[in-house]
């Protein structure tokens, strides 16, 4: 039901409106898109593609944002998404959803830094469900096995190559220590430092997130090399040890994920590809149609609480 064309008639400058406002947002804080990409994942694989994420909470519901893994997501991303709807309310008012916003949005954005156009079909409609307690589960978390994180992509119809594909988006952006400080000082008795970090990384990695527990803002990018570029760099980075989760390090040595590993290493066509389909197949997961949701007025709040 969802269509390239839905705005068309009703909101002709959609494209121009969210283009404009990614760009100025991006160059005036170049973490955006990061953080974008990382805030529609967590979007769409907590009941759908539908701003669920966008809610804030009040003293009747404690809202997906309320979510440990979610306290994390970045700021600027919540920004663009509202700086996005105050200009479309102002050209179109009451047209244009919220997640779909947040789609066209972060499709924009991995262009903006270099990475693949895919089609966005739009006319999703915003969610009227954000609760705390739907997000634990249904997001993956670096602890996760090899196995344990085919199971949950395959549950939700994503394809193990699919899954490394996606994995890519960490071509980008960055993680706080405590997503990877296991790596470095608990990796096991014999071994306290993961040996599958190249040395002299974990070595700046240490140093780095020495004091981890009390400067909990220290972190780290994803991709060392290129962390502002969108590129297939995060997978020529792992069998060089310099895979930064461990999740991400995994990719590179289960047999089932590591073809294609070497696939994207060598190929970034192949990567952009597929990465591209990906991102199509994710951005509709799950989409909310006709009347099981509305067209926000607010990001950040359902339509009842304003009336
Ligand atoms: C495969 C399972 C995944 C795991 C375990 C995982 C885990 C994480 C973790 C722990 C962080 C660091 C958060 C922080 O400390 O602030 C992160 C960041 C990020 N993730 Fe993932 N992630 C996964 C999949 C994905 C997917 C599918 C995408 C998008 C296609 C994605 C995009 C990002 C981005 C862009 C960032 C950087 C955010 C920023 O710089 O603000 N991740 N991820
Ligand atoms: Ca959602
Ligand atoms: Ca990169």
């Amino acid at each position: 039901k969802l269509s390239l064309g839905y705005y068309q008639k009703t909101c002709p400058d959609f494209e121009k409106i969210i283009r404009e406002t990614v760009t100025n947002k991006q160059i005036t804080s170049p973490v955006t898109a990061a953080g974008t990409l990382r805030l529609f994942f967590h979007d769409c694989m907590v009941d759908g593609c539908d701003a669920s994420v966008l809610i804030s909470s009040n003293s009747f519901n404690q809202a997906e944002r309320e979510a440990e893994i979610n306290h994390s997501l970045s700021g600027d991303a919540f920004d663009v998404v509202v700086h996005a709807k105050t200009n479309l309310e102002l050209a179109c008012p009451g047209i244009v959803s919220c997640s779909d916003i947040l789609a066209q949005a972060t499709r924009d954005l991995v262009v903006m830094v270099g990475g693949p156009f895919y089609n966005v079909r739009l006319g999703r409609k915003d969610g009227m469900i954000s609760k705390a307690g739907n997000v634990e589960g249904n997001l993956p978390t670096v602890n996760f096995t090899m196995d344990k994180l085919i199971d949950y992509f395959v549950e939700r119809g994503f394809t193990v190559q699919e899954l490394v594909a996606l994995s890519g988006g960490h071509t980008i952006g960055f993680s706080h220590c405590k997503e990877f400080t296991d790596r470095l000082f608990h990796h096991s008795p014999t071994s306290p430092t993961d040996p599958d970090i190249y040395p002299k990384f974990a070595e700046k990695l240490k140093t780095m997130c020495a004091n981890y527990e009390k400067d909990t803002a220290m972190s780290a990018f994803n991709d060392v090399i290129t962390p502002g570029k969108f590129d297939n760099m995060f997978y020529q980075n792992l069998p060089r040890g310099l895979g930064l989760l461990a999740t991400d390090n995994a990719l590179d040595k289960d047999p089932r994920t590591k073809p294609f590993v070497d696939l994207y290493a060598v190929n970034q066509t192949a990567f952009f590809h597929d990465f591209g389909r990906a991102m199509e197949k994710l951005s509709v997961h799950g989409v909310k149609t006709g009347r099981k949701g509305e067209v926000r007025r607010r990001c950040d709040l359902f339509n009842s609480i304003n009336t």
